[in-house]
């Protein structure tokens, strides 16, 4: 019988029943099929003409819509994108399907046809029917909850896997837009990481592609394309995990300071790691294991790459953080009691409503109305109605867009956002 420890003052034992050996589940039709060619027809007949019934979204690089083709058999999702679409082929498909990835179905170069649609390719990929994570996160919506920390803890297992796969496949694969919107949930409502639009396959020392990611997400050393490395993922990781645990967006100019990440981790410096949870949903039973998530999302967000952990010490260190959240209930009501007799819990969950109950020290001091400062060039989600900031993607495989200022020759330089400001080095 293992026995997991979560730290030091809080020690439990727990019997894991999930490290009994699973059956191996049956591979799903995606991960048994190759790579297909669709006729441009096909797609027509798929998306009925891309109707506005069948529109799913629109990104910084294009748009996606809903494909059911053969009657309905096979529903997938097409994506028709510019510069973007060629280079996110090539990179799905030296890659071995995966359950933690949006696996690519087939592509579609009829040159003649997508003529029509001004030359651009079109790629088809799985249909995620459950939205992003972003959206999960961040929708206000009703009657839309925002996800628990057992779903929140497993949705960021599940990316820090699929992060650990692209890092550790040969080449290695370095997905360069990391971020809750390219975060895609699919019909289990188990997280997978698509768009691949960024992403660089190679040594990265032979790598020439501009820097490109998106802001808020972004590798604060990232400036030229020699500084391009895995640990560039493993920061725009550390600032997802930020805004999983806390519910904020990357960027929000309702807040000051904006970036998710020059507000949380000073608050993990100094140990108040209560204000970081979601106040929707309240601190999580399992204190100890929180912090050791809040800690290495803060290591993930150094300054210095070197010294950020590598995505196989990320994925060990959330798998022991989920152990700790899936506890067996009868461990977890002892342990809150423990907690509770001691003072140490700050808010109550109650499930049955899921609202924040205070049980003690009144009211969370509001980190939601601070003075907010203006963001230069970013842009805002939904209109001027909602400040937070739309996470898009800057930058392409050819170059970087948007993110950058034109010099007088034209030429797109790299401009750091004030807002991104560089994290507060860190001690541990
Ligand atoms: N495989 C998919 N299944 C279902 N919906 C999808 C799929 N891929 C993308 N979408 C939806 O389409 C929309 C546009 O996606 P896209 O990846 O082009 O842009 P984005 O990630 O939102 O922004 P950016 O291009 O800046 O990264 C998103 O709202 C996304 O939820």
């Amino acid at each position: 019988m293992p026995y997991l420890t979560c730290n030091a003052e809080s020690a439990i034992a727990t019997c894991d029943p999930h490290s009994l050996k699973k059956k191996k589940k049956p591979k799903s039709p995606a991960q048994a099929q190759p790579v297909r060619h669709f006729a441009y027809s096909d797609i027509l007949d798929a998306t009925n003409n891309f109707s506005a019934d069948t529109f799913l979204g629109k990104g910084s690089h294009g748009t996606v819509y809903k494909a059911a083709f053969h009657g309905g058999a096979l529903v997938a999702a097409v994506k028709i994108t510019k510069p973007k679409t060629s280079n996110e082929i090539e990179i799905l498909s030296h890659l071995k399907k995966n359950p933690r990835l949006v696996n690519l179905i087939g592509f579609c170069n009829d040159q003649t046809q997508t003529n029509n649609i001004n030359n651009n390719k079109l790629i088809v990929v799985e249909y995620m029917p459950n939205g992003s994570l972003h959206e999960l996160l961040h929708s206000t919506k009703k009657p839309v909850r925002p996800p628990s920390w057992t779903a929140r803890v497993r949705f960021a297992v599940q990316v820090a896997k699929a992060v650990r796969l692209l890092h550790s496949s040969e080449p290695p694969v370095i997905h360069r837009d990391i971020k809750s919107s390219n975060v895609l949930i699919d019909e289990k409502w188990n997280a997978r990481l698509g768009d691949f639009g960024l992403a660089v396959r190679g040594h990265v020392a032979d790598s020439r592609v501009p820097p490109a990611g998106t802001l808020g997400y972004l590798d604060p050393c990232y400036l030229a394309p020699g500084d391009l490395s895995s640990k560039s993922d493993v920061f725009s990781f550390g600032v997802l995990l930020l805004e999983i645990a806390s519910g904020r967006h990357a960027l929000d100019v309702r807040h000051s300071p904006p970036s998710v990440l020059d507000w949380a981790v000073p608050l993990v410096r100094r140990g108040e790691f209560k204000e970081i949870c979601d106040p929707r949903i309240g601190a999580p039973p399992d204190m100890a294991a929180f912090r050791r998530m809040a800690v290495l999302a803060a290591r993930c967000v150094r300054s210095t790459p070197e010294r950020r952990p590598s995505m196989v010490e990320v994925l060990e260190c959330l798998t022991a953080v989920r152990k700790c959240f899936r506890a067996p209930v009868m461990w977890k009501r002892i342990k809150r009691r423990v907690e509770i007799a001691r003072g140490d819990l700050f808010h109550d969950w109650d499930r049955s409503e899921e609202v924040v109950r205070v049980v003690k020290l009144g009211s969370s001091s509001s980190r939601r109305n601070g003075k907010v400062s203006s963001v230069s060039g970013v842009e805002y989600e939904g209109g001027h109605a909602n400040p937070a900031v739309r996470s898009r993607s800057v930058g392409s495989g050819s170059g970087l867009v948007g993110f950058g200022f034109k010099n007088r020759k034209g030429k797109v330089r790299l401009k750091r956002s004030r807002s991104m400001g560089s994290p507060v080095p860190l001690r541990w």
